[in-house]
């Protein structure tokens, strides 16, 4: 059996000998643990970190797993000793019947190798460059209809309006900008199947491969998008014509190692995985962003300031991203606090030991990514947002681990730089024209943890043209 110690690199039996169990809560909190995880699972795990310390064995669903809470934890599940950690736990296999072997929850091995070193150059800087006209050219579009749709005293549920424009975004920047009638089908569909999964994980008792008739129609969805892309596939093999988006790229793709590309199943499969990644996570960081800056006058200003400064009322380039600092640092405290991926999990392949805590092999381990991001050591008055936490000389002193809401090491999330840039155009383009008001009462905004952070009931604000 191997071993290691956080800070050390490989085996030594003694110390998983000298290693002591991970803490268990008093019987009071394991036995109040299943209700409380399904009334305030948020509030109920910061409980438990406030009574047990950085690591400390709860229970989802009856399943016992060790939460993380520190940054050196996260280092060393996650980078110094991925190899023993694998996705082959409660949360991945809830999901397996929508993600089915996709690359965002593939077990890991061999198999999710391949798929990432087949997938990795199509999210490389230059396509993220072509990717950022999609971005502005939908934002555009949004920002011209709402001039005409809303009027400065309306207050209007902009989550509903910025989870479509990511929608068109993932989509646009998939399949192309000519994807028609049958497109849209597709983006109301793939809503559709977002409300059954959402409705999945407020009570997940009730397994997906159950044939309930929610789950029916979720496992219709998804044979109609298959066969969707089946027939779009199809149409670019027989046409020979060359796109310039994300599906040309996946299908030319070859993995430099194996010489192979992606088989047209597997093909099926990471389509569907990109959009899962791409529109749930950026749609709720972009309400969360009005919701933000909206509560936060000074920021807006600041913000306003230099969008005026930088873009001089042009629409955003890539190139300009870089030069949108303050916009980036707002993006990046909202992610801190409004972290969309929230939890993840792990299991351990053989036994280990974290911090002097023993991990038994075959462990599930649960990564309470909101709890890290306002870890008190790390994040003094954690609640408070303040953009300016993100300065370069404020991100030099904390470890790198302590914010990580794109995950960390090999299986970092692909569309990290795919997701900030456009955050960033679409937080820069909307504060050119409007200024966010929050209307009395909209002012209280509570997270919905689900498969996603979701701002409970919408982001209200009313959008005053500047
Ligand atoms: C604000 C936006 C986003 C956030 C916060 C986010 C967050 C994350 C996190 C935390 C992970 C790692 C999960 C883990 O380690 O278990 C991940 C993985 C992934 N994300 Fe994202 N994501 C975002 C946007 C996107 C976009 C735009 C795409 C694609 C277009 C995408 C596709 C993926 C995929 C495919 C994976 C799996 C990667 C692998 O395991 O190799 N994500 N994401």
């Amino acid at each position: 059996m191997t071993e290691q110690v956080v800070g050390e690199s490989r085996p030594r039996t003694a110390k998983i000998d000298s290693a002591r169990p991970v803490p268990r809560p008093v019987l009071r909190d394991e036995l109040r643990s299943t209700f409380a995880m399904r009334s305030d699972q948020v509030g109920f795990l910061n409980q438990m970190i406030d009574r047990y310390g950085d690591i400390v064995q709860i229970r989802v669903l009856g399943i016992k797993m060790a939460m993380l809470n520190h940054p050196d934890y996260f280092e060393h599940v996650l980078v110094r000793n991925h190899e023993n950690y694998n996705k082959d736990t409660f949360l991945f296999r809830a999901i397996a019947p929508i993600l089915r072997g996709g690359l965002i929850g593939n077990v890991g091995g061999e198999p999710w190798r391949h798929q990432r070193r087949t997938m990795q150059p199509s999210f490389h800087r230059p396509q993220v460059a072509g990717f950022a006209l999609n971005m502005t050219d939908e934002t555009a579009q949004m920002l011209d209809r709402w001039d005409h749709q809303y009027q400065p005293s309306d207050v209007v549920n902009v989550s509903t309006e910025l989870g479509q424009l990511a929608m068109r975004i993932v989509f646009r920047s998939l399949f192309g900008a000519k994807v028609g009638a049958r497109g849209k089908a597709i983006e109301d569909m793939f809503f559709e199947a977002n409300q059954i999964a959402c409705a999945f994980f407020r009570f997940p008792l009730i397994p997906l491969t159950w044939p309930t008739p929610s789950h029916r129609r979720l496992a219709e969805i998804i044979r109609t998008m298959d066969g969707f892309v089946a027939d779009i596939i199809a149409d670019r093999v027989r046409s020979g014509e060359q796109h310039d988006d994300l599906l040309d790229a996946m299908l030319h793709a070859v993995d430099d190692v194996t010489g192979t590309g992606l088989s047209e199943q597997q093909l099926h499969r990471e389509v569907l995985n990109l959009i899962i990644g791409g529109y749930e996570t950026t749609s709720n960081s972009v309400s969360w962003l009005m919701h933000t800056v909206g509560t936060h006058p000074e920021v807006q200003r600041r913000l306003i300031e230099e969008v005026d400064t930088v873009l001089n009322g042009r629409a955003p380039t890539f190139e300009d991203v870089l030069n949108l600092k303050y916009t980036r640092m707002i993006v990046d405290e909202t992610l801190r606090l409004y972290t969309p991926a929230w939890q993840t999990m792990r299991s351990s392949i053989e036994e280990d030991v974290i911090g002097g805590f023993h991990i038994p092999a075959r462990s599930d381990l649960y990564l309470n990514i909101y709890a890290l991001h306002r870890h008190p050591e790390f994040w003094p008055n954690p609640e408070a947002f303040d953009p300016d936490r993100f300065t370069p000389e404020e991100i030099a002193k904390r470890p790198k681990q302590a914010y990580i809401p794109f995950g960390s090491g090999p299986r970092i999330c692909i569309g990290k730089h795919f997701a900030l840039t456009e955050l960033v155009i679409i937080l820069a383009m909307i504060a050119q024209r409007y200024e966010v008001v929050i209307p009395p009462g909209c002012a209280n905004v509570q997270p919905e943890p689900l498969i996603t952070l979701h701002p409970k009931g919408g982001v209200h604000v009313r959008m005053v043209r500047r």
